[in-house]
């Protein structure tokens, strides 16, 4: 059992780094030594995040440079913390317009990308963050606020997904549900072989249907100047019961999956399970009865998305979060201009029309660092191995329960 206090800290992981920056970095620490990671692997689900029919030319020109700074050795983690940079291709050009250090005030008037942004955008972090933090320009801000950062959390969540692969055969996929108001995916939930079909569709769909009504929903908005949000789901398999707890609010896991995705940007919405479905059902038709089989409980259902008490319960994890469509419009929406205070469009000069099939990886992402992190607190260790034989251990315990008629 882990305290309170202690909550969150057997593995961490904390970002740096702009959009248009020299580089993004990530530091994961507490992570066991002797999980398989390579920089490849990284870089292939840095690849994984840059797909998607509707996001915008950035996602063509601009290159992810993966270099692990520290923590592995020849592909294996050494228990000390890991830093993984991801250069920008793109650098050369913001060199002076995001200079660290200061520049001559020439070389910077002369650089067109160095023009204050003073129009703040309507649903981005602009205006609030030009205020709060004292800003005339919303450069300092935007460059943040972005979701470029998201590669940095996607590689730390590469070491995550590898350990929670090698540890326990946890895999986690998600597939995109809706897009705008096109029609959604009803149907099983996929299976882990399912992940390389969903990351073949354009939308990242699961089904040609809804993969269709979501490419026609993507045109359409494109072709109108606007831009759209979606649904992505989640499913982790494999995770064994118990990882969090019913404790206090702070323990229950499906409180820390849901800040999780509520961390990413533009996620404004999450469900566990059938969320807010289950809402509108009666008790009788909301919940998974359990029968006994040959290797203990079982469920014909999973209404409940794998978490009851803020517990798993053996049943895969299964989340989805709703991303509010992106918020640089193209047909520019009304805002006021910080420096003359006078009625104006909001700054637009490209952005994606719709980028739910990349959230859905950065969803994946947080789903493992945070089933990580409970897994971790449950089952402690230095190496993988010792991880593993306590987890081995612990199973062994809970498959006795109950005795078998
Ligand atoms: C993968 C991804 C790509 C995004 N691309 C854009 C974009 O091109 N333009 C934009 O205005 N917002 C984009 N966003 C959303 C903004 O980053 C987000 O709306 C902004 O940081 C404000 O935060 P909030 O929406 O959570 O309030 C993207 C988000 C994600 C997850
Ligand atoms: C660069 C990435 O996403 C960016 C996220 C983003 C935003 O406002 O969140 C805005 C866009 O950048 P720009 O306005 O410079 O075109 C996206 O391209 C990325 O995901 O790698």
């Amino acid at each position: 059992m882990v305290r309170m206090e202690e909550l969150g800290t057997v593995l961490r992981w904390i970002t740096a780094g702009e959009s248009h920056g020299r580089a993004l970095v990530a530091l994961v620490e507490g992570m066991v030594a002797g999980v398989e990671v390579t920089s490849a692997e990284i870089a292939e689900q840095l690849a994984r995040r840059r797909l998607g029919y509707g996001r915008g030319a950035r996602m063509k020109f601009e290159a992810d440079e993966v270099t692990v700074l520290a923590g592995l050795r020849h592909g294996v983690t050494l228990g000390g913390p890991i830093a993984i940079e991801i250069g920008n291709s793109e650098w050369p050009k913001w060199e002076q317009v995001m200079a660290p250090d200061p520049v001559d005030d020439a070389d910077l008037e002369a650089s067109a990308r160095n023009a204050p942004l003073t129009r703040p955008r309507p649903g981005h972090a602009d205006f609030a963050g030009m205020l709060k933090y004292g800003f005339d320009d919303a450069r300092p801000i935007l460059e943040r606020a972005s979701a470029r950062e998201t590669a940095a959390r996607v590689a730390a969540g590469t070491v995550a997904r590898q350990f929670l692969r090698q540890v326990a055969g946890i895999e986690i996929v998600s597939h995109v549900i809706s897009i705008g108001a096109s029609e959604p995916y009803e149907g099983p939930p996929p299976q882990p072989a399912d992940l390389a079909a969903i990351d073949a569709s354009p939308v990242r769909a699961f089904g040609a249907a809804a993969e269709t009504s979501m490419i026609t929903e993507i045109e359409a908005a494109k072709r109108d100047g606007d831009t759209l949000g979606g649904v992505v789901e989640v499913v982790a398999s494999g995770v064994p019961i118990g990882l969090g707890s019913h404790v206090s609010g702070e323990t229950r896991l499906d409180a820390r999956l849901a800040g999780a995705l509520m961390g990413i940007q533009a996620i404004k919405g999450v469900e566990v399970g059938d969320g807010f479905e289950t809402a509108r059902r009666r008790g009788s038709l909301a919940h998974d009865e359990m029968v006994p089989g040959p290797d203990g409980v079982e469920r014909s259902t999973n209404r409940a998305g794998g978490l009851e008490g803020g517990m798993t319960n053996g049943q895969s994890v299964r989340v989805r979060a709703a991303m509010k469509p992106i918020s640089t419009v193209p047909r520019a929406l009304a805002t006021v201009d910080m420096a003359t205070g006078e009625t104006a469009s909001a700054i637009h000069q490209r952005s994606d029309v719709c980028a739910v099939p990349a959230a859905g990886v950065v969803a994946e992402t947080m789903v493992a660092l945070v089933l990580a992190q409970a897994l971790l607190e449950k089952f402690g260790g230095d190496s993988i191995a010792e991880t593993a034989a306590n987890l081995q251990a612990y199973l062994e315990r809970i498959a006795a329960r109950p005795p078998r008629p």
